[in-house]
């Protein structure tokens, strides 16, 4: 699995915080939507559709809100925030070229997904108190391949899992395979992640902010809020 962790310029990042701030999302009712993601607390779904999107002040005014979804054309700072990555790519798999010769499997984006249109398509903010995370999940296969996630204000630490762990504890208690185990990354804020093929697919994802869970070299992470970007690409049918 290649998890690929590229950093946005530091304009893309606060550009993406200074829109964030600044938009409100209206919905009608009639679009309207409430799930639960994973066995993660409850949250309210903000389902954005195109008709009835409105921008105004103060999105995040609520404490109650938590996250927002917005799903078909995406709002001017997505689509810029979805070019910067798109140059992120080009510029990482162009600095790698030396060293790998172009290889498809050490591009950070396969090119198949890079150049689809549009690149993304859905869209979900999620805003995380401290404490708070995201169980393991591979992403919902309604999604196709080629997530990203653009990660902001508070460092934090992604783990991966296999997504045969669950199998494998049943058959074999205990033992710890060394290919299933667990793979931290630490995400700083301006972080891109990008999942595709088994990374996206084989591997889940998750973010334990419990105390005693965000290590990195021996050390707990300090926590604050951290607001995270996940641009996706619904599948067609
Ligand atoms: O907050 C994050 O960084 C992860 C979000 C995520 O995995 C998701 O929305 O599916
Ligand atoms: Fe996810």
């Amino acid at each position: 699995m290649v998890v690929h962790r590229l950093s946005l310029s530091q304009t893309t990042i606060f550009f993406a915080r200074q829109q964030l701030k600044k938009v409100r999302l209206l919905l009608p009712s009639t679009h309207a939507s409430k799930i639960t993601v994973g066995n993660w607390r409850k949250k309210t779904i903000y389902a954005m559709h195109r008709e009835g999107l409105e921008l105004n002040e103060g999105w995040f005014n609520e404490a109650s809100q938590n996250q927002a979804m917005r799903f078909g054309d995406l709002p001017e700072w997505a689509m810029e925030l979805s070019d910067a990555i798109c140059e992120s790519v080009l510029l990482s798999d162009a600095m790698d070229l030396g060293s790998s010769g172009g290889d498809e499997e050490t591009c950070a984006f396969p090119s198949d997904l890079l150049w689809r249109k549009p690149l993304f398509n859905q869209l979900i903010v999620n805003l995380y108190k401290p404490g708070e995370g995201i169980c393991a999940h591979v992403d919902l296969l309604r999604f196709e391949d080629g997530i990203a996630i653009v990660s902001l204000e508070s460092s934090c630490v992604m783990h991966f899992t296999r997504v045969e762990r669950i199998d494998y504890d049943i058959v074999k208690e205990g033992q710890l395979d060394p290919l299933i185990e667990k793979v931290p990354v630490l995400l700083t804020p301006g972080s891109l992640v990008l999942l595709s093929g088994e990374a996206r697919y084989l591997w889940k994802h998750e973010i334990n902010r419990l105390p005693g869970f965000q290590m990195w070299e021996g050390q707990e992470l300090n926590q604050m809020t951290r607001m995270s970007i996940t641009l996706r690409k619904l599948c067609k049918t």
